[in-house]
């Protein structure tokens, strides 16, 4: 496996020693992890392994037990998320949060209205806004400009999935945080959404969750696998793919690494 050591420049993520607990249960344990600007990087991991923890620790959605949490060389292991929003990370959730009520334009629009700090309004949105045109370059970046005046509720759930990742672009992000795009995907909307991940813009690095080991690989540079509150293998997607230990993990459904 390829080592992974800070290079000394400032890492986009860097945690040291992170653990979570939950009463008696050790959600993460000593979790270190390095991710530099414009990395993307998969986590995967069976159920219950600390991937979402890790995440809820890395957004401030709740504070580690101990250990550090750096967001490009500033240390914001006690900021609350939205501090830690306005440094330009992002995150989404497994559940949607959507407003299936609204235009998929809608949705962007009121995504990239809430990050843009000071400039609420409660007027509808003008099409001279340049909210609107930022809004209506992110639904293409993520392939939705045909359906963009769409109701959400119109949409079918992969193009929901491509709306997330819009939202989640909303107000120049450097670093987000994907909790599983792909569930629930066929087979096509799996091919899109990759297209979509791939295809972002260089500087904007990620960190995915992924069941799908196929999706992890083609959308990550290198590869964090955790089982039980632990990080137990890295490397390169090459690497892990051709990993006997990590084949029998997630082949052969064995829990006592
Ligand atoms: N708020 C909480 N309170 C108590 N226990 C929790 C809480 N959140 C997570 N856990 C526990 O921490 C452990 C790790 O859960 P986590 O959701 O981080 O795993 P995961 O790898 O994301 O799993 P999945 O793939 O099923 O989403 C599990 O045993 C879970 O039950």
């Amino acid at each position: 496996m390829t080592a992974r050591v800070s290079t000394g420049t400032e890492n986009a993520l860097e945690l040291r020693a992170v653990s979570k607990r939950f009463g008696a249960l050790a959600a993460l344990s000593d979790i270190d992890l390095t991710v530099q600007p414009g990395e993307r990087r998969a986590v995967l991991g069976s159920n219950g392994a600390g991937k979402t923890t890790l995440f809820n620790c890395i957004t401030g959605d709740f504070p580690p037990s101990d250990g550090a949490i750096r967001f490009f060389g500033e240390d914001v292991t006690g900021f609350p998320a939205q501090e830690r929003i306005r440094r330009g990370l992002r995150r989404t959730y497994q559940i949607s949060l959507l407003f299936t009520g609204l235009t998929v334009l809608d949705n962007v629009y009121l995504a990239c209205l809430g990050v843009s700090r000071g400039r609420f309004s409660f007027l509808r949105p003008r099409r001279s806004s340049p909210l609107v045109a930022t809004a209506e370059d992110l639904v293409d970046t993520v392939h939705l400009s045909d359906v963009a005046e769409t109701r959400v509720s119109d949409l079918s759930y992969g193009q929901q999935r491509q709306l997330e990742v819009a939202m989640a672009l909303a107000g120049a992000p450097r670093f987000i945080l994907f909790d599983e795009p792909a569930a629930g995907l066929s087979p096509t909307e799996r091919r899109e959404l990759v297209d979509i991940l791939t295809g972002l813009p260089a500087h904007i690095g990620y960190i995915i969750i992924e069941h799908d080991m196929d999706v992890a690989l083609r959308v990550s540079d290198y590869v964090t696998m955790m089982h039980n509150g632990r990080i137990f293998k890295e490397g390169k997607p090459a690497e892990i793919e051709e990993d006997p230990e990590v084949q029998a993990l997630y082949l052969g459904g064995d829990d006592s690494a």
